[in-house]
């Protein structure tokens, strides 16, 4: 039975990594509203992936809504090679009409669409939904429609499983605190990471540890057992204003309007606005300023190793040899300090070891060079590095070699 939505109501979905709640709103798109009401009713959502994660200059989503097992995401979410969807409701006519006052902009949650090669058309008859990450608006006007916003969260519990943590990142508050919520027995690794620090902090059972929202940090992999967390982030106006600033700035980025993100950007006393206006200052080859962004931005991050290795790079591209070996030796010297911890660096460790080496061995210092990009092979697992630099590596690696 098709029941109607409600003109509004709201959906929580919990997660692996706590739940996150979506509010929608019938009058956006009526029969698509109800039908992901009717879906989300009969527990259509309960086991699904976020199959589909992108995060680039052009598109940043995370989609869901193909049921974990293929019979009933076959009943309810299209096929794109056949055209007897879905049976539950009729498929949304591309002609519907609906409102355009929300956007496909950061926090809004959209429907997904599937396209017709038959008739060149899109037809909302699939059951995905994706959450907008960053400015989609080119999505607008076509049948991508915006229809709730994703409830920004103030708290949340996060149940870690054996080998779950969480990458390096900065949370998007003023500040953080994470309180403990079973007991340290229960679990080996875990804990807090704090870039900072250079290592894992956690307290006992119902103990806080609070630290400025923007300091990077990561939750530490659990080894054995489960680990609770209780998460809460604190905000005011000014962190408000600047994030607002800074959202600002990336969209104006990623539009191509470079003059003016950097205007924006400019006025945001952050870590990775500064350090992202230090790269594009050096693409226009404004070096002097480029440099003062750059450093500002390690300043700022204190032991971001991202700023630092930007750092060097900039001071590269002007000949600067020596000061980029530095930054990108304060690059590398932090990310072994995070996999010591037993927190993962992601791509960027791979990256700075690599540009140290290269560097290092334009400078004759082969022995060195062959020993730091030794550490990719040691220290790196492949799938974290990128294929080009992980070929390069053992070239340039052999080559040093010879040459000692
Ligand atoms: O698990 C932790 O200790 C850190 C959690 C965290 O950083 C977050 O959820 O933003
Ligand atoms: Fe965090």
């Amino acid at each position: 039975m098709q029941l109607p939505a409600p003109s509004s109501f709201s959906l929580t979905f919990p997660t692996q990594y706590g739940p996150f709640t979506a509010t929608l709103f019938r009058d956006l798109a009526p029969s698509w509203v109800d039908r992901v009401y009717n879906l989300a009713f009969n527990g259509y959502y309960d086991s699904n992936y976020f199959h589909r994660v992108i995060n680039t200059s052009s598109l940043s989503i995370i989609q869901f809504g193909t049921n974990g097992s293929p019979s009933i995401s076959q009943t309810y979410n299209f096929q794109s090679s056949s055209l007897s969807p879905c049976s539950i409701i009729d498929p949304q006519p591309p002609s519907m009409s609906y409102q355009k006052n929300l956007s496909n902009t950061f926090g809004t949650l959209s429907m997904s669409t599937s396209y017709n090669s038959l008739t060149s058309t899109t037809w909302n008859v699939t059951a995905e939904l994706f959450i907008n990450t960053g400015n989609n608006s080119k999505l607008d006007g076509k049948l991508f429609i915006p229809i709730g916003v994703i409830d920004l969260l103030d708290g949340l519990i996060i149940k870690y499983n054996k080998g779950h943590g969480q990458p390096l990142h900065v949370d998007a508050s003023y500040v953080t605190v994470n309180i403990l919520l079973n007991e340290r027995d229960d679990f080996e690794g875990g804990g807090t990471f704090f870039d900072g620090v250079g290592e894992r902090v956690e307290g006992e059972r119902g103990e806080g540890v609070g630290h400025f929202s923007g300091e990077r940090h990561a939750g530490g992999e659990v080894k054995e057992g489960v680990r609770w967390v209780l998460v809460m982030f604190f905000t005011d106006e000014r962190t408000e204003e600047r994030l607002e600033r800074k959202r600002k700035g990336m969209e104006l980025k990623n539009e191509g309007r470079i003059e003016e993100s950097m205007e924006v950007l400019r006025e945001v006393e952050e870590a990775e606005c500064q350090n992202i206006l230090g790269r594009m200052l050096a693409e226009r080859g404004e070096w002097e300023e480029a440099v003062e962004r750059g450093r500002r931005g390690v300043d700022l991050g204190r032991n971001d190793s991202r700023a630092w290795n930007n750092l060097g790079l900039t001071y590269k591209e002007m000949g600067r040899g020596e000061e980029a070996v530095k930054c990108f030796r304060r690059a590398v010297e932090l990310h072994s300090n995070t996999r010591r911890c037993g927190v993962k660096g992601g791509r960027d460790s791979g990256r700075s070891r690599f540009n140290l080496g290269l560097e290092l061995s334009l400078r004759d210092e082969f022995a060195e060079s062959a020993e730091v990009l030794e550490g990719i092979f040691k220290e790196e697992k492949e799938e974290d590095v990128e294929e080009r630099i992980w070929r390069e590596a053992g070239e340039l690696m052999e080559w040093c070699r010879r040459q000692c």
